[in-house]
């Protein structure tokens, strides 16, 4: 850095800022500038002009003004390119089940599996402003109102009900959908896509629990011995399957470089949240919390517990 007029050092961070639009001002402040050329050429118009440099250098707020404003159009064009994601999924299962291509109880799950890892895999597309998890999560906070306004029979849609719905009636979205949801929306604002405990607690509960339901209805001939309801059919698939989606997703986040992880460790790690969410998903709950309580929350627990709280 020494080896620069700081004239020019200052110049080509103004340039370069409005140039790129990167997110960090005060990185590429002090930062040497990268280009030899741009260095050489820089320089030569400090020395001709140094009253338009003066005046180039009074202009950082603007620079920053076309990043904050880059970053709202992102999230902005990002939440709404979400929001119709997940309008067109549940309306496209509903058409399923009423060509009666795939049956009501299939298309719920089909769309609890969907919609938290689609939800999840959008995310790189949100900016790296520090407000974009809470754009993100306006996407599960709007479903949260339409589940509560349809579930509440304020407005009546048959769209979301035949294709999140156990039984058709309005109020079962007030139930498991409604809980998936806060849970995304909870992971969202606390761990967005910069922590694996966010990530693994929610591809638990979409894909795990999900698939556990799944592969139980078809092939749960054998019970589990303390809860006659579930199968040892669904309570393995959720373990393998919970565990592959989970250690897949940190992989995708993991090659956008919102973490580095040691991956023979992760994968004990995943393994423990894995196997600790199948039991609690195994476990009898007449009357008690729903597994999309239990399985997020508990998952959440065991991550923090071993990955440690990386915000
Ligand atoms: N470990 C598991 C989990 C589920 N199932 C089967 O999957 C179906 C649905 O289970 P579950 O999701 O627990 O039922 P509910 O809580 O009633 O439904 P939901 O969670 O979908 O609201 C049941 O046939 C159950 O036997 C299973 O065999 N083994
Ligand atoms: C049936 C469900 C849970 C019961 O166990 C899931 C309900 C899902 C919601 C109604 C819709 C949620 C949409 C997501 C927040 C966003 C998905 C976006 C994506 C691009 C498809």
């Amino acid at each position: 850095m020494a080896a620069y007029p700081r004239s020019a050092i200052s110049a080509v961070a103004i340039t370069t800022t409005v140039a790129n639009h990167k997110p960090s001002l005060l990185h590429r402040h002090f930062c040497p500038p990268r280009s030899p050329f741009l260095t050489s050429h820089l320089i030569r118009n400090v020395s001709v002009d140094l009253h338009n440099q003066r005046r180039r250098l009074l202009r950082p707020p603007r620079a920053f003004a076309v990043d904050v404003s880059g970053h709202l159009i992102q999230d902005a064009g990002a939440t709404l390119l979400v929001v119709a994601g997940a309008y067109v999924l549940v309306s496209g299962f509903d058409n399923l089940t009423q060509r009666q291509i795939i049956e009501q109880s299939l298309s719920r799950k089909l769309v609890h599996i969907l919609s938290g890892l689609l939800y999840m895999g959008c995310w790189p597309i949100f900016s790296t402003s520090t407000d974009a998890r809470y754009f993100a999560a306006l996407v599960p906070l709007l479903n949260c109102a339409r589940l509560l306004v349809h579930g509440l029979s304020l407005v009546t849609n048959e769209d979301l009900i035949k294709s999140v719905t156990r039984e058709g009636k309005p109020e079962e979205l007030l139930r498991g959908p409604l809980y998936y949801v806060l849970m995304l929306i909870l992971s969202t604002v606390l761990f967005w896509r910069e922590s694996p405990i966010g990530v693994v607690s929610l591809s638990m509960m979409c894909g795990g629990d999900g698939i556990a339901d799944i592969m139980g209805r078809r092939f749960g001939i054998h019970k589990i011995p303390y809860n006659k309801n579930k199968s040892w059919a669904g309570s393995i698939s959720m373990f393998i399957v919970g565990f592959l989606i989970s250690t897949g997703m940190l992989y995708y986040f993991s090659i956008f470089g919102y973490f580095e992880l040691n991956w023979v460790s992760t994968i004990e790690r995943v393994a423990t949240v894995a196997l600790v969410a199948t039991l609690v998903e195994s476990l009898p709950t007449k009357g008690g919390l729903d597994d999309n309580i239990s399985v997020p929350l508990v998952s959440m627990l065991t991550a923090y517990l071993s990955f440690g709280f990386q915000p």
